[in-house]
């Protein structure tokens, strides 16, 4: 009996093991011919790139968590030529005729699939408003045409009093630090915020006064590298974003803590970032309810005021997507605008020219042609000098550092002799558009700001048709014209009353590629001139 028993255990010992045998043996054999089909056999197939990129999307998201993907892609290029495998299903393309098929405002492909990591719901809701990840193009062109007029160049000129209030107070204040070392980054996004709180909600941050970030501007950087892992993996971003709601938890601090578990290097990390905004949207919708609130009767100029007007005037805009809309200005805005700056700023300094640059807004300024603080168009028309190492400063090192990825449509796209099937992920890297000798000419990768004040307008006309500085087409940035209110006022105050220097030169600049790509602990000294 006993060795009937014995035997009967070894026997189904024997044939787990072999069936644990057959299903690794099976395991092997799929994986195998999923690697031979994926390699050899889809139409991306003779596409060149890395070998591991055309089997696994884990290549690239390794390239993309090195925080370094704007080179990678440059090399990429250099190596494989205008079209990159870079995922099973994803190719990066440089060739310039590409971009309008791509990007074009008629018939704009979707956005790809990594855009969903960005999304609250991992997929957006029909009552959201969120540009950055939506593919309903039909909603998106209804509501930006909603909230276009309160983001127009024409309306920007009701923030001049704003901007030049809060940057009145920061010059005044940096007078009084004068030969104080920042983070030029930290500095030029709590600058901007400031500014940006006070344009949307007429609130004062104060972030520059207090002279720290408070959390929110890390809040706005973490996000990025959530997004940009999150889009790879949209089922784990959908299980994270079900399991918070589960749980009652608020979906932003999910994400902080998944980020604070994969980047060491988060640190400062505030209970709620956007409190503050939240605050101000239910202050002002609950004012808008109460006619007898004195605040009502105030003639308000912000772009939350401006909104409700919109609203009250035609009745598309819900209170939902108004209060998206204005939290885009700081996740969408702040960090953008503040990139942009302080990278020029550095550039500026790095290469010696704020003599120059000085001279040129002294000169401005004593001929009448630039007010202080200065007034739009100013600095595009009497500054060329500092407009053209702006577009210089923009073109070597764009805000963003990504392909912008889109989904290849129903049609199918013919490139180069490739035929990309519908559903593809394609994209272009502004970084690797920016550098096409084609456009440049042979010394594409070098700083030369001078090739702007050489071109034509008709070249101009076309340099500026073929970046992706500010996306394009449909998605093409609604906040251009905010940015550039900004920064125009910004920039020539930043450099015409102050000296900057390097507070260390032997350090090489580290530029920190997520979405964005901005420069990292790069610390400058500012002082008054006096
Ligand atoms: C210098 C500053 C800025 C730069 C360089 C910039 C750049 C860009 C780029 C390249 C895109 C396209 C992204 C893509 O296709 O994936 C974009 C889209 C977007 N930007 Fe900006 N941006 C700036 C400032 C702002 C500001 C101030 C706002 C505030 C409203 C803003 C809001 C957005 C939004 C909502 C989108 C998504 C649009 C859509 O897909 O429909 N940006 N921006």
């Amino acid at each position: 009996m006993i060795h009937s028993q014995r035997l009967y255990v070894q026997n189904v010992a024997q044939i787990s093991l072999a069936s644990g045998a057959t299903k690794s043996i099976l395991v092997a054999v799929l994986a195998l011919l999923y690697v031979l089909y994926t390699r050899y056999a889809t139409p991306l197939c003779k596409i060149p790139g890395p070998f591991l990129a055309s089997i696994t999307k884990l290549w690239v998201v390794q390239q993309t968590r090195s925080f370094n993907r704007h080179n990678v892609d440059i090399e990429l290029h250099k190596k494989y030529g205008t079209m990159v495998r870079v995922a099973p299903n994803e190719v990066m393309v440089s060739d310039l005729d590409a971009m309008r098929t791509i990007y074009g405002a008629a018939k704009s492909y979707h956005k790809g699939d990594w855009y969903k990591g960005s999304s609250r719901t991992a997929g957006v809701a029909p009552d959201e408003l969120n540009f950055f990840s939506d593919n309903d193009l039909e909603k998106i062109r209804v509501q930006r045409r909603a909230v276009g007029p309160a983001y127009t160049a024409e309306a920007m000129k009701d923030h001049e009093h704003t901007m030049n209030f809060v940057m009145g107070k920061h010059v005044k204040l940096m007078r009084e630090r004068s030969g104080e070392a920042v983070d030029i980054d930290i500095f030029c996004n709590m600058f901007i915020l400031d500014c940006v709180a006070m344009i949307t909600y007429s609130k004062e941050k104060r972030l520059v006064e207090a002279g720290q970030d408070d959390g929110v501007i890390r809040a706005i950087h973490d996000m990025w590298f959530y997004i940009i892992m999150a889009g790879y993996f949209p089922l784990l971003h959908l299980v994270i974003v079900r399991v918070s709601q589960w749980l009652k938890l608020e979906w932003q601090m999910m994400f902080r803590k998944a980020v604070a578990r994969f980047d060491r290097t988060a640190k400062v990390k505030p209970k709620q970032p956007f409190a503050f905004a939240q605050e101000a949207i239910q202050e002002r919708f609950a004012r808008r309810n109460d006619p007898s609130s004195a605040h009502s009767k105030i003639h308000e100029t912000d772009i939350m005021a401006r909104l409700l007007l919109l609203q009250s005037e035609k009745g598309v805009l819900t209170d939902k997507w108004i209060a998206s809309m204005t939290l885009t200005n700081f996740g969408a805005g702040v960090e953008t605008t503040a990139g942009t700056v302080s990278v020029l700023i550095n550039n500026i300094v790095r290469r010696g020219l704020l003599e120059r640059v000085h001279q040129e807004i002294d000169a401005a300024r004593r001929e009448g042609n630039l007010s202080n603080p200065p007034r739009p168009g100013e600095m595009k028309q009497h500054l060329p000098f500092l407009s053209a190492c702006l577009k210089e400063s923009m073109r070597l090192f764009p805000l963003v550092g990504m392909p912008l990825v889109r989904t290849v449509s129903k049609a199918g796209l013919e490139l180069e002799g490739y035929y990309l099937p519908p559903g593809t992920q394609v994209g272009m890297n502004p970084w690797v558009i920016n550098r096409d000798v084609s456009l440049y000419g042979e010394d594409a990768d070098e700083w030369r700001p001078e090739r702007w004040l050489e071109c034509t307008p008709e070249q101009l006309r076309r340099l500026e048709s073929l970046n992706l500085n500010f996306g394009g087409g449909l998605r093409s940035c609604p906040g251009k014209n905010l940015a550039e209110a900004i920064y125009s006022k910004m920039i020539p105050i930043l450099l015409g009353d102050f000296d900057w220097s390097l507070a260390r030169p032997e350090k090489e600049p580290f530029m920190r590629g997520t979405f964005t790509v901005r420069l990292v602990e790069e610390m400058m000294v500012y002082k008054h001139r006096g």
